[in-house]
């Protein structure tokens, strides 16, 4: 599809935005007048309880063309490749697991058929979890437009660009950048040239945040002001159109005879927005050792318990390494919180081969991991000049459940059932000398 991408967006993470594609499209100082300007539906949008606390509340008024149920009843239609926590379908081993990236289809196959889960954690009807896609398409969505009712999705592109059509406007969106559509929100995704991959990580839970900043002050990590949300954008189209939606872990769709993209002009805080990776500002050891991953945190999803995580979304992007007497690489480590892996672009430093761009690893609570032999080897004789790690962007996806494979995923090809090899060289060094 040739799409403009020369689109304008509004800068600020959670900030209240307001946008109207007409000129006097959005009331002034009431949000659901008798009458709406140019005789549009006013439709409230929220993601969060009414009852929040204003800084985590988020809804969005929308003026429309028709009010979202101007369409006809769902029927349950087949999900595919998608599944929901908690995964049921086979046992959940703590065994290490890695995974070659996911073929580019051959036949056409839009963003909705490819889309594929590789796990899930939590329970999608409590709200609490993630699901773990990859999607990997080759054609737009045509009439079809999609929503999941059972998370915010945020999308991390490997391959190929994309516009992504939404309610609230349309965003181009190329690996490097994530964006996230809020919980329920429809939307297309249209590949601009060739096929496109990638990773979408269902968050069931609490709408991402900004992870907090500490004792860093007021600067750095991700700033508020790099986050892009669209400007409203309309489409006065008559003629069959189908919702798809993801809803309770299953698929249903719905028929109605106008575009869902009417939304003339909204104002609030809940919409989609896009980031740059590389406006992330990294802060990190200026003396010794290695710090823990979650100074690279760009979202959080908080769970009810402070300071632990239903996800975190957390990157490992270029950067300067100038600790002194350590062993720069992560460390060897087993812990609290299970570890999704992948990798947009080049390679990771803890896994110089069988972890490619696209593909995907999986450490889960208490399981053992670490740096490769070979990596090791090299990290430990290495001298310590400042070094500049680039052509690097590999990514984890931190939650407080435990994350179970599919069954497709523990069955798949894909599969790399010699991952544990990597560490097999692990040679005794001790020879009781200090
Ligand atoms: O396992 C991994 O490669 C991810 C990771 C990186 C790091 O720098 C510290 C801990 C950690 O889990
Ligand atoms: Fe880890």
């Amino acid at each position: 599809m040739n799409t403009n991408t020369e689109l304008t967006y509004i800068f600020g993470f959670n900030n209240e935005h307001q946008t109207e594609a007409l000129a006097g499209a959005l009331p002034i100082g009431q949000f659901s007048p008798q009458r709406c300007p140019y005789e549009l539906y006013a439709e409230q949008f929220s993601t969060t309880a009414f009852t929040r606390p204003r800084h985590d509340n988020r809804r969005t008024w929308t003026y429309r063309i028709r009010p979202s149920i101007a369409m006809g009843d769902f029927s349950k239609i087949d999900k595919g490749a998608v599944r929901s926590g908690p995964i049921t379908e086979v046992d959940c081993p703590p065994n290490v697991m890695r995974w070659d990236a996911l073929p580019i289809p051959e036949a056409p196959t839009d963003f909705i058929d490819g889309l594929t889960t590789m796990a899930a954690n939590g329970d999608v009807r409590g709200q609490s979890g993630i699901g773990i896609h990859v999607y990997s398409a080759n054609q737009g969505m045509g009439d079809r437009s999609f929503y999941s009712a059972d998370g915010e999705l945020l999308f991390i592109p490997q391959l190929g660009e994309f516009i992504a059509i939404t309610e609230m406007g349309k965003l181009a969106i190329k690996p490097g950048e994530i964006l996230v559509i809020p919980r329920g929100i429809k939307f297309k995704i249209e590949p601009n040239q060739g096929p496109i991959r990638g990773y979408v990580c269902e968050n069931y839970g609490s709408p991402m945040e900004l992870a907090e900043r500490g004792p860093a002050g007021a600067n750095g990590f991700a700033n508020q002001r790099d986050f892009q949300y669209p400007t409203a954008y309309f489409e006065e189209t008559e003629g069959e159109h189908v919702v798809i939606a993801k809803f309770c872990g299953e698929f249903y769709q719905a028929k109605q005879n106008h575009s869902p993209f009417d939304v003339v002009a909204w104002v609030g805080n809940s919409a989609p927005y896009k980031y740059d990776l590389s406006r992330f500002n990294v802060l990190n050891t200026v003396s010794f050792d290695h710090p823990d991953p979650s100074i690279f945190t760009v979202l959080t999803s908080p769970s009810s318990e402070t300071g632990v995580a239903n996800v975190d979304f957390v990157i490992f992007p270029p950067r300067w390494m100038v600790a002194e007497n350590t062993f720069r690489p992560p460390w060897y480590h087993r812990n609290f919180m299970s570890e999704f892996m992948g990798l947009i672009e080049g390679t990771y430093d803890a896994k110089e081969k069988g972890f490619e761009p696209g593909g995907m690893s999986l450490h889960n609570c208490m399981t053992p991991h670490g740096p490769e032999a070979d990596v090791f080897d090299k990290a430990s004789q290495a001298e310590l000049v400042p070094q500049r790690y680039e052509n690097t962007m590999a990514f984890m996806l931190e939650s407080r459940y435990i994350i179970a494979p599919t069954k497709f995923a523990l069955n798949t090809p894909l599969r790399q059932n010699n991952y544990l090899a990597c560490w097999g060289d692990l040679k005794k060094h001790f020879n009781g000398q200090p």
